[in-house]
This record gives C-alpha cells, sequence and structure tokens, in this order.
C-alpha cells in the first residue's frame, strides 16, 4: 500500500529541453520510498539531480517519466503538507522574524493569534524567542536559516524538504544546527528529505542515506543507518559511523568533492 509512505517516488525520470531542442535527462528510473516520519538524506556528486529530485517531489516542476505521491496521493492533491527549506534562507528584510516565519499563512489568509503563539513557541525551540520583533539583518547567517526553518514549520507540515540548508553555514554553526534539526524533527514527527554535500552529516542525521549517481541520476545505494537516537557528538567518532561514511565515500566513487 503506497498510504503508508510519505513519499513514493516510482520509476522518475526528468528530461530538460534546452531552446535549441538539446536534451537532458538528470534523472532515469528512480525509484525509493520514504516512511511516515522517517528521515533520509540524500547525497551524490554535484550536478547528479538531487535538486532536480526535490523540486519534482514537491511539484515545483513534473517528472518527465513516473509518478510521486505524496502519502498516495497525487503531488498537486498534497501541496500544502509539504514546505522546503533553501541553502539560503531569503528572508524579507522589510518584516521582523515573527512577521516572516507567519508569512506562509498570510498567503492563504490563515494568520490567527494562535498561529502567531505557535511561531512565537517555534522561534523559542530554536533559541531566538527574544528576537521575535528583531529583522533579518540584526541576524546572523545561522539565525536567519533558523528563522527560515520555523518559517517552513509553521504550517505543521508532514513533509520537509531541505536542500542543503547548511551549507553557507561555518563548520560550528553547522553542527549545533544538526543538534537543532534533529531536536526539531523528533518533537514534530514530520517526515525529511535533507540533500548535503556532506556524508558525515548526512550519516549523523539520517535512518537512511540514500545515493544518488550520475549521469543521469539514479540511486545507487540506500543504506540504513542502524546508529540510536537521539545521537550525540561522539557518535561521530565510533567505528560504526566511520564505516557507513566509508561505504557512502564508495558508492560516490570520487570524494573529493566531498566532504
Ligand atoms: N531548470 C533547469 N533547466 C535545465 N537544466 C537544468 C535545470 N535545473 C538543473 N539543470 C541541470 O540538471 C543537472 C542536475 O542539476 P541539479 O541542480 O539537480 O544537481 P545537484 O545534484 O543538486 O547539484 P549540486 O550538488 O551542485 O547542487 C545539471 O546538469 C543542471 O545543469
Amino acid at each position: 500500500m503506497n498510504n503508508e509512505y510519505a513519499i513514493s517516488v516510482k520509476n522518475v525520470g526528468k528530461t530538460y529541453r534546452s531552446r535549441d531542442g538539446q536534451e537532458n535527462t538528470v534523472l532515469k528510473g528512480l525509484d525509493f520510498h520514504v516512511g511516515s516520519g522517517q528521515f533520509v538524506s540524500i547525497v551524490g556528486q554535484s550536478g547528479s539531480g538531487k535538486t532536480t529530485l526535490l523540486k519534482t517531489i514537491s511539484g515545483l516542476q513534473e517528472p518527465t517519466e513516473g509518478e510521486i505521491l505524496i502519502k498516495g496521493r497525487e503531488i498537486s492533491a498534497g501541496l500544502k503538507d509539504i514546505a522546503m527549506v533553501f541553502q539560503s534562507p531569503v528572508l524579507l528584510p522589510w518584516r521582523n522574524n515573527i512577521d516572516n516565519v507567519l508569512l506562509p499563512l498570510e498567503f492563504r489568509n490563515a494568520r490567527t493569534p494562535e498561529s502567531t503563539a505557535y511561531a512565537q513557541e517555534l522561534l523559542e525551540m530554536v533559541g531566538l524567542g527574544g528576537k521575535a520583533e528583531q529583522y533579518s539583518y540584526e541576524l546572523s547567517g545561522g539565525m536567519q536559516q533558523r528563522v527560515a526553518i520555523c518559517r517552513a514549520l509553521v504550517s505543521h507540515p508532514e513533509l520537509l524538504l531541505m536542500d542543503e540548508p547548511f551549507g553557507a553555514l561555518d563548520a560550528m554553526t553547522r553542527d549545533s544546527m544538526n543538534f537543532e534539526i534533529q531536536r526539531i524533527w523528533q518533537r514534530t514527527g514530520c517526515s525529511v528529505l535533507f540533500v548535503t554535500h556532506s556524508i558525515s552529516e548526512a550519516v549523523w542525521l539520517g535512518d537512511r542515506v540514500v545515493v544518488v549517481g550520475d549521469r543521469p541520476g539514479r540511486i545507487v545505494a540506500d543504506i540504513t543507518v542502524d546508529i540510536p537516537r537521539p545521537r550525540a557528538k561522539e557518535h561521530k567518532f565510533s567505528p560504526a559511523f566511520s564505516e557507513y561514511v566509508t561505504e557512502i565515500e564508495s558508492h560516490i566513487g570520487v570524494t573529493a568533492a566531498i566532504s
């Protein structure tokens, strides 16, 4: 039954066509599922089609072949259940932080006193409760990304798609954001698809790591990470962790571009 999955990707292909008629098949024959409440990391070489996959799952673009079901339904029927976080937070500078968080609800005319209270609660959950009235330019990059994550969560999405959300952050901030996203995920129970260039981040966060091979993008490995939760920093130094990293590196083939 498809209904038990948060996402079902069935034999999905995507071919871009340029204006002069050239075809570029970026994804071919992708088949995988994300269980309800699972955290699935996606890694792969640059250009292997990870962002294309996320955009296709989110409904921002259509697959050329195959189908994608969200909780057993066509994407068009499930869009309100999906939120996306990009590498750049893209906050509106003329709105304060809580108003940025509430933006998706305003678009739907669904801002209420309850949702405002929930937005404040989310900001508190990410340690920004005292900065609700401040503006994004008064925040660090890591803080801005936390506001963007709150904005994604404010509509209670069942599915959170994250495309290299911590790629622009320094190593220390990135580590603390990893803890934060693990905590948020455990608290909200949403399903997460998380694209990253960092194999160690993928292993540390994921219940599974899906490796996308390139030309055309296809799944070359789908590895279950059997490390207990909640995960702590020490897990990164365990032999099991290193084995997962080594195995994933071997599936990607070349590791030069991957940290
Ligand atoms: N809208 C588009 N039109 C045409 N080609 C595109 C489009 N978007 C992406 N591509 C091409 O699809 C391929 C895969 O791009 P995509 O951004 O999905 O890869 P990626 O794995 O996310 O890369 P990176 O890790 O560098 O972010 C690239 O060759 C890219 O040029």
